[in-house]
């Protein structure tokens, strides 16, 4: 228990070594240890749905395994994200590995059962797929949301060999069910090639409006930010995180790797700027690790789940 909280936080690093021990995410209580939970960080180790390299099962531990490191106090947010509210580890949902179809049954029937009582989901992936079932247990309670989604690739396509629900498809899915606003939802740092023009415009009628990568070469961040929030105010906003939205550079670890992309400092600071919205829950999604280096891509993905877990945080 943090002294100065109601709230039980992660274990004393300068009292038991962050490297020893059960890695939950940023070494968390688990659900099971605590009476209530505001936020729950959830793994969903399935990559059944990709058309790249395999991997992002691997996904959750991985990110977990680097969120060893992270600290309690945010300072450019002055706020103690685990401290102002209960946040919790709550394992992995078990999906099939061997049945998209059952699989994603599963992950919304797990969403659904974590956010009875009215917790928010940060769940750790998986490939992109999961976005699929995790919006559609955002939508039954919110109605259509507003989605950041931020990733290299539109992930509107309508079908890979005849399959409907994959990594590469699931905005479409979701856009033709109803679960997104069609008048606030964006891509973000979107970047090479497509398979042709009609992809964009499918995309734009789908309901997105994008902010391209090489559009952060001529335009600042300051004035992106505004931009976003211009198109989401006042809306219910899920953000979904592919990390291959940074540059390979930055994100090495992961399925469908494109040139071109974001710093891992420009997405850090466009999540912070969600503070002040609704955020009605996150995925971060696509962290394979046979590919990742020295965990350079489970850092950049803990950091962005501790960003989110802290734009989540009451302020006082
Ligand atoms: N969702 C991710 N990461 N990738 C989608 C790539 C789809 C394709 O192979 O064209
Ligand atoms: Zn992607
Ligand atoms: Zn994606």
């Amino acid at each position: 228990m943090n002294a100065a909280s109601n709230f039980v936080g992660p274990t004393d690093s300068s009292k038991t070594p962050r490297f020893a021990g059960i890695a939950t995410f940023a070494l968390l209580p688990q659900l099971r240890d605590v009476p209530h939970a505001d936020v729950v960080v959830v793994g969903v180790p399935f990559d059944a749905g990709v058309s790249y390299r395999p991997g992002a099962r691997f996904g959750p531990a991985h990110i977990r395994e680097a969120s060893r490191l992270l600290r309690p106090y945010n300072p450019v947010q002055d706020i103690e994200p685990f401290a102002t509210q209960q946040v919790v580890d709550a394992g992995d949902i078990s999906a099939n590995p061997f049945n998209i179809d059952e699989a994603v049954a599963q992950i919304e029937d797990g969403a659904r059962h974590l956010t009875e009582t009215g917790a928010r989901l940060v769940t750790l992936g998986g490939d992109h797929t999961i976005a699929l079932p995790l919006l559609r247990n955002v939508a039954r309670t919110h109605g259509p949301v507003a989605v950041i989604h931020f990733d290299a690739h539109l992930d509107t396509w309508d079908t890979y060999f005849g399959a409907p629900v994959t990594h590469g498809t699931p905005f479409r899915r979701a856009s033709e069910e109803g679960l997104i606003d069609l008048t606030a939802s964006w891509h973000i740092g979107t970047r090479g090639p497509l398979y042709g023009r009609e992809d964009l415009r499918d995309d734009e009628r789908l309901g997105f409006a994008i902010i391209g990568s090489h559009e952060f070469e001529t335009e600042s961040l300051a004035s992106i930010i505004a931009r976003l929030h211009a198109r989401i105010a006042g809306k219910p906003v899920y953000v979904s995180v592919d990390i291959d939205v940074l540059d390979p550079a930055h994100a090495p670890g992961t399925g469908t790797p494109e040139a071109g992309g974001l710093t891992s400092r420009e997405l850090l600071a466009i999540i912070r700027s969600l503070s002040t919205v609704n955020l009605v829950g996150a995925d971060v999604v696509e962290v394979a690790p046979a590919y990742d280096h020295a965990q350079v891509t489970a850092v950049a993905a803990s950091h962005v789940a501790y960003e989110l877990i802290s734009a989540m945080a009451p302020r006082s």
